[in-house]
């Protein structure tokens, strides 16, 4: 059996319309990890993630959930995997717990196997377990959609955009949540369009664009490769320019007092900068130091794309 949770290669869609949303994407996401997938509006995110769920037709290419092949073992294939869709879709007239209990009868989970009040309390809805659908606020709907992959107990919970219109301290409620989940075994798969988030949670990201992944790596890793590093220095006193034998790019404000200097952090370090500052006989009062984060590395990436 296979090792990874997801394993795609050379997927492609092209829809009735003619539009090539996927030009042939391969990816393996690791059991037990938190995947980020990345990438702008139309990149081919969602299109991916409703191949897996079994809502979009495929018109290329292999997809395995959980080491099953969703065209040969299409019913364990979806067993394996619990979304949770971008949009809020669900019956309003139905309670929580309602909407729950119907989708463990879609899986035809036995009564007493049932976990309807376990995952209310776990996603902190249980105080509104018999509330109409309607009446519950936008953060609440979408733990309530968290809940409602869950039901079948998969091993793999997909996540597309989860936090889109959650406030903040929602927001942290349901990663604490996806962490609690993932440290309990399950493999998480998020899409955000939070760069903070996904260089927060996720141990892996790819970057989608145009239907193509254009990196795939551990965040670290992704991150180290930016290379780019900022040191900015506060001098005692105004620079009329930029001092002559600068190893970098450098710059100077408007005040004459601070200067920017970009360089490659693979090559150079923040103390030669600093030493060269310093032979040259300027006083420093202040120094900071920037690293490139996943916001640049993105944009490098989707640039070129
Ligand atoms: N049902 C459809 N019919 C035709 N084209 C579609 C359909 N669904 C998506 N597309 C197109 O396929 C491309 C990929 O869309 P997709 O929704 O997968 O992107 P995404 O990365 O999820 O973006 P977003 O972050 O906006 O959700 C886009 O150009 C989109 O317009």
């Amino acid at each position: 059996m296979s090792e990874a949770a997801i394993e795609i290669s050379g997927l492609e869609k092209t829809y009735a319309g003619g539009k090539v949303a996927l030009h042939g994407i391969d990816l393996t996401i690791p059991r037990g990890s938190i995947f980020g997938l990345l990438g702008p509006n139309g990149a081919g995110k969602s299109t991916t993630i409703n191949i897996l769920a079994g809502l979009v037709n495929k018109t290329g290419g292999k997809a395995r959930i959980w080491g099953f092949d969703i065209d040969e073992h299409g019913r364990n294939a979806k067993r394996s995997i619990g979304v949770v869709p971008q949009e809020i879709i669900f019956d309003a007239f139905f309670t929580p717990f309602e909407t729950l209990e119907l989708q463990a009868g879609l899986f035809g989970i036995a009564k007493a196997q049932r976990r309807t009040m376990e995952l209310l309390r776990a996603v902190r809805l249980e105080d509104k377990a018999h509330a109409y659908s309607r009446t519950l606020s936008g953060g609440m709907k979408r733990r309530l959609l968290v809940a409602k992959a869950l039901v079948h107990n998969p091993p793999v919970l997909v996540l597309d955009e989860p936090t889109a219109g959650v406030d903040i301290e929602l927001r942290a409620l349901l990663w604490e949540y996806v962490r609690e989940l993932n440290a309990g075994g399950t493999t998480v798969v998020l899409t955000t369009h939070y760069l903070e988030e996904a260089e927060a949670l996720c141990d892996r990201i790819a970057i989608i664009n145009h239907g193509r992944v254009v990196a795939n790596a551990d965040t670290r890793s992704l991150l180290a490769d930016a290379g780019d590093k900022v040191l900015v220095v506060t001098l005692a006193d105004e620079l009329a320019a930029v001092p002559v034998g600068v190893p970098c790019k450098a710059a100077i404000d408007s005040s004459g007092r601070v200067l920017t200097l970009t360089y490659d952090k693979r090559s150079q370090n923040a103390g030669q900068i600093l030493a060269h500052i310093t032979a040259a006989g300027l006083q420093v009062v202040d120094v900071s130091t920037q690293d490139a984060d996943l916001e640049d590395v993105f944009l490098k990436l989707t640039a070129s794309a």
